[in-house]
């Protein structure tokens, strides 16, 4: 686990990555860290990402109440609830990847399923590229509790991931710690890159 400083440290320079990479345009996406005394560190909500700055991140109780007066993200409640639902998890990150919102208009189901990727192999757990495995999706919604509901019990299913799409909207995905949410998220975004690359060949 983490202290503030080091979590704030962190957040700055993840928003600076997924901005560089066009995966946090126009104040979208938002991080979180969970810190050793039981709060979150979190980005404060409506501030370009790839410009943060260490006052940018605030902490949070376990309830999403801000403990230091500032206005967490609006997505709190998100990251809360995979903290809740999975308690080894220590970062999460959430991007606005236009293929990966792409993706997730493109396709009418629930889920999206990724096969044969060496990139699987990036993902905790996954040791081959024979492996297939389903990116879920959720409906969005401005109300958390809603996604949440949504979202939540398919997560916590045998052989889940990682990481989900919320339709229309972007990507979750998240870690033992921060290396480990970058490389869940890069490695998402780079299988549907992918396979984006793949359709515009047939
Ligand atoms: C233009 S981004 C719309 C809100 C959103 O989806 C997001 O990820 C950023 O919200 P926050 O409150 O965390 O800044
Ligand atoms: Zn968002």
């Amino acid at each position: 686990m983490t202290d503030f400083t080091t979590a704030r440290d962190q957040i700055v320079a993840v928003g600076r990555w997924l901005d560089g990479k066009g995966w946090a345009p126009a104040t979208s996406g938002n991080y979180s860290v969970r810190l050793d005394d039981g709060s979150f560190a979190v980005t404060v909500s409506g501030r370009h990402k790839g410009r943060l700055t260490p006052d940018d991140a605030m902490r949070v109780d376990a309830a999403g109440e801000s403990l230091d007066g500032k206005r967490p993200s609006a997505e709190t409640a998100l990251h809360l609830a995979l903290y809740r639902a999975f308690p080894d998890v220590g970062a999460v990150l959430h991007s606005h990847s236009p293929a990966a919102v792409g993706l997730s208009r493109a396709v009418t189901g629930d889920g999206y399923t990724l096969t044969g990727h060496e990139m699987l192999k990036a993902l905790p757990g996954i040791a081959t590229h024979d492996a297939s495995v389903i990116l879920p999706i959720v409906e969005n919604s401005q109300d958390m509790a809603v996604i949440d509901a949504g979202i939540t019990p398919r997560l916590l299913e045998p052989g889940a991931i990682p990481a989900y799409l919320i339709r229309s909207h972007g990507l979750y995905g998240w870690g033992r710690d921060m290396a480990e949410a970058e490389r869940v998220i890069e490695a998402i975004e780079w299988m549907i890159a992918a396979e984006l690359a793949e359709r515009s060949f047939r």
